[in-house]
């Protein structure tokens, strides 16, 4: 048998092993923690430990198998909390609410200064333990605490009080103050997109924080008469018809929000004096409501400006400094750049899907083609569905794809030749997309494979039916040159992409 002091100077030796062991493991642990910061990711994963640990215990002698388990266990417990406390120590500038999926705040406040901003799901059951730590330097709060949170502050601005709703916290040395800069960046878009609202009456939709914030800025703005619509109380969207001789909507409920793309509670038909409509909804650009008040030609105007401005005067109360105040609309335009998709329209055979991979390519953005996912899920081609099924059940495998594929933001979509030609596929286009009509010259246009285009006669059918169309649709019209990368660089410069 060994000596004690051999077997105590090997067990020195593997503790050495272990302990190194144990510090190449916890670097990886910060690079996810930091993963997770960044990704507003959830920190346990059960199913992934208990799979780990029956792993571990498969490999080891019958006789260690519950030391194993014992010491993994503390080994997650401990990583777990270096997570959390890493995680708590890093976001010091972000915005809290409970599904913050949909925000494009990181982005845009990035675009506007240079410290880091996180987002972060809170449960309600957490909120007090958050703002107790208070490690943070300054956050936005959004749905559904804006209200809520008032409790832990240990001051409040005056226009936030008198809204009654904050989206805007700032630490100083641990004393907390609230503020309500959406206020200033809802009077703001109102002063781009020119719009006063003096002396109109304004019908709000929706009872929460955002409505009361626009509650006060119409009486800031001298408006004649506002009523606010709720779900829950009088008057509700059923005592529309009491309130049809008004001048202006906004919304500010979640409805039409994504991923609820396309509802709407509102037929704006019936006003007889709209002269705006303004959705505080930023995803999707277009909501329902805004492509209807296009449609009867009333002027709207969508969330997203605001949301860049009052992302800027929260951060110059973060900062405690001026910025420079055309970063709103520089941020604006970049912000609405990226998030929109672009999406090529035309005739069949005109480079939609030639000229929508290189874009996506170039642009390093994801590529949806929408009549080859219609193949996909077919597994059939275009001509064949036509033949087999016809080409109403084609328009109608169309427009379910559009559904899905127009709720993203960034994306290039190659859509089908004929999809502009039914309404609603036209609304699910226009919600999110900045539409480009590529026009080709007839006698360019590719006719093998494209059912509704073989013959040239029909082919002139088509292009005297839809032309007008393609125009009207779109943002941006280019005309294709028979080159690739001519045609690529005609696009970008209508982009303003260099
Ligand atoms: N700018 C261009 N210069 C030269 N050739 C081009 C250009 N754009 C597209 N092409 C060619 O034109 C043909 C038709 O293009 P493509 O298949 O992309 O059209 P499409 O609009 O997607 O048609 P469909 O509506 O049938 O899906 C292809 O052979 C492609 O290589
Ligand atoms: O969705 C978002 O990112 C936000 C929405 C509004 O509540 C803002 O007040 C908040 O600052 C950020
Ligand atoms: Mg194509």
């Amino acid at each position: 048998m060994r000596k004690l002091d051999e077997l105590r100077n090997e067990l020195d030796r593997i503790d050495d092993n272990i302990a190194k062991l144990i510090n190449s493991r916890m670097e990886i642990v910060e690079e996810v923690s930091r993963y997770k910061l960044e990704n507003n990711t959830n920190t346990s994963d059960s199913k992934r430990k208990l799979d780990i640990i029956k792993r571990l215990k498969c490999n080891s002698k019958e006789e260690y198998k519950t030391i194993i388990e014992e010491i993994y266990k503390e080994i997650f417990r401990e990583s777990e909390k270096f997570i959390e406390n890493y995680k708590n120590n890093h976001f010091l500038y972000g915005l809290i609410g409970e599904n913050l999926g949909h925000s494009w705040s990181k982005e845009i406040h990035s675009e506007i200064a240079s410290y880091k901003y996180y987002l972060k799901n809170i449960n309600k059951n957490d909120l007090l333990d958050f703002f107790k730590e208070r490690k943070f330097k300054g956050i936005n709060v959004t749905m559904p605490y804006k209200i809520d949170c008032i409790k832990y502050l240990d001051k409040i601005d005056i226009d936030a009080e008198n809204i009654g709703a904050v989206n805007t916290i700032v630490n100083e040395e641990g004393v907390l103050t609230g503020y309500n800069t959406d206020l200033y960046g809802f009077e703001d878009s109102l002063k781009y997109f020119s719009y006063s609202l003096k002396n109109k009456k304004v019908l709000i939709l929706g009872s929460g924080g955002a409505s009361k914030m626009v509650s006060e800025a119409l009486k800031r703005a001298g408006v004649s008469k506002f009523q606010v619509i709720s779900r829950f109380s009088w008057p509700s969207y059923e005592d529309l018809d009491n309130f049809l001789d008004y001048n202006v909507i906004i919304n500010t409920s979640p409805v039409g929000m994504y991923p609820n793309n396309m509802e709407s509670l509102i037929d704006l038909s019936k006003f007889s004096n709209l002269d705006f409509v303004y959705d505080l909804i930023y995803n999707p650009y277009k909501t329902k409501l805004i492509l209807d008040a296009e449609k009867i030609g009333v002027k709207a105007v969508s969330g997203l400006y605001m949301l860049v401005a009052q992302a800027y005067y929260a951060s110059e109360l973060f900062l405690n400094k001026k910025i420079e105040k055309n970063k709103i609309s520089e941020c604006y335009k970049k912000i609405l750049l990226s998030k929109r998709n672009i999406c090529l329209v035309g005739m069949p055979g005109s480079g939609k899907s030639t000229m929508g991979k290189i874009l996506a390519e170039t642009l390093n953005r994801s590529l949806y083609d929408i009549d080859i996912m219609i193949e996909e899920k077919e597994g059939i081609s275009i001509s064949e569905i036509f033949e087999k099924f016809g080409e109403e059940y084609f328009r109608k495998a169309e427009t379910e794809i559009l559904r899905e594929i127009s709720k993203e933001s960034g994306a290039i979509i190659a859509s089908g030749g004929g999809s502009i030609l039914k309404e609603v596929n036209r609304d699910l286009i226009r919600q999110n997309s900045f539409v480009i009509f590529l026009d080709r010259p007839l006698e360019k246009l590719e006719r093998v494979g494209r059912p509704l285009s073989k013959e040239p006669k029909s082919l002139e059918k088509l292009f005297s039916e839809r032309y007008l169309i393609y125009k009207e649709i779109s943002d941006l019209r280019v005309s294709v040159v028979e080159n690739k990368e001519e045609c690529l660089k005609k696009i970008l410069e209508g982009l303003k992409i260099d």
